[in-house]
């Protein structure tokens, strides 16, 4: 199967989320399901706010958190500036080839990338080519409200300009899921971006902040039951394996 890349219209969007509740779901669905997180910044690992904890946990991985994730650095940058600030360079070939090896070891590979499509990586790479050179369609979350539709398809036409198939779009975070807007974002996003919005997702607060298990486990049921409900999930079998997108 192509791997997927997982971005969003921006940070704070709601990709880990999705990400996670994407490779559960599919995992119920007997696809062997990996989730990556290639540079997380502005955290520390084993704390409730690592991407790479919340995505074992919210996965069910039973990889140990350190294997989720490649590189972690703690200023809240984009990779290249959060390397930079540690007098680091982010090895951008070496990624390449994890990614590689990853894709391969597993039906589904779920990349979560950090921020927005066009977010420096390295000096020379922005987070998107880390995406072209794996090969992966994108999925693009994006926030629910008024100004969504330009930044999506901005995010679009970005991906497009630069050779990413799109396989999809996730809106997330709505308050209000039966205001007319909400549809009417959807078949705007759908209509100029060509292609189909795999879910709504609604807004759920809850998600622990803390690292207990029992936390976790409760929370991954309540979550995986938003995403069985409000996810298309004949389109995003169709996305994983890459048929009729
Ligand atoms: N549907 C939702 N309802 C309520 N809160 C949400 C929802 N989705 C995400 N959040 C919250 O919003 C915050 C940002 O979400 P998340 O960390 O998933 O974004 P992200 O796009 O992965 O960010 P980053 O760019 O840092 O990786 C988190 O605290 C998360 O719990
Ligand atoms: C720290 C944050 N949560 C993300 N991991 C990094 C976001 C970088 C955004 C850069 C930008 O687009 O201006
Ligand atoms: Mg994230």
């Amino acid at each position: 199967m192509r791997p997927l890349f997982v971005t969003g219209t921006d940070t704070g969007i709601g990709k880990t989320r999705v990400t996670y509740g994407l490779a559960s779901g599919l995992r119920k669905r007997h696809i062997q399901t990996q989730t990556w997180k290639p540079v997380q910044t502005g955290v520390r690992t084993g704390t409730a706010e690592a991407d790479s904890f919340r995505l074992k946990w919210g996965s069910g991985a039973e990889e140990e958190e350190a294997h989720l994730v490649s590189v972690t650095l703690p200023d809240p940058l984009a990779p290249w500036m959060a390397a930079r600030r540690r007098s680091m360079k982010l090895d951008y070939e070496q990624l390449v080839e994890e990614g590689r090896q990853r894709a391969s070891q597993t039906d589904l590979l779920i990349m979560e990338g950090a921020g927005g499509l066009l977010v420096p990586l390295t000096e020379k790479q922005l987070i998107a080519d880390l995406a072209i050179d794996l090969e992966m369609s994108v999925l693009i979350v994006a926030r629910a409200g008024l100004g969504t539709v330009n930044h999506t398809l901005l995010t679009i036409e970005a991906a497009r300009s630069r050779g990413l198939q799109v396989a999809g779009i996730v809106i997330n975070g709505m308050l209000a899921t039966q205001r007319p807007e909400v549809q009417e974002n959807r078949e705007m996003i759908e209509h100029f971006g060509q292609c189909k919005v795999l879910g709504l997702l609604p807004d759920v607060q809850g998600e622990p902040e803390t690292t207990s298990p029992a936390d976790w486990q409760s929370w991954k049921e309540r979550w995986d039951e938003v995403c069985e409900q409000n996810l298309d999930w004949t389109l995003v079998l169709g996305l994983a394996k890459n048929a009729g997108m």
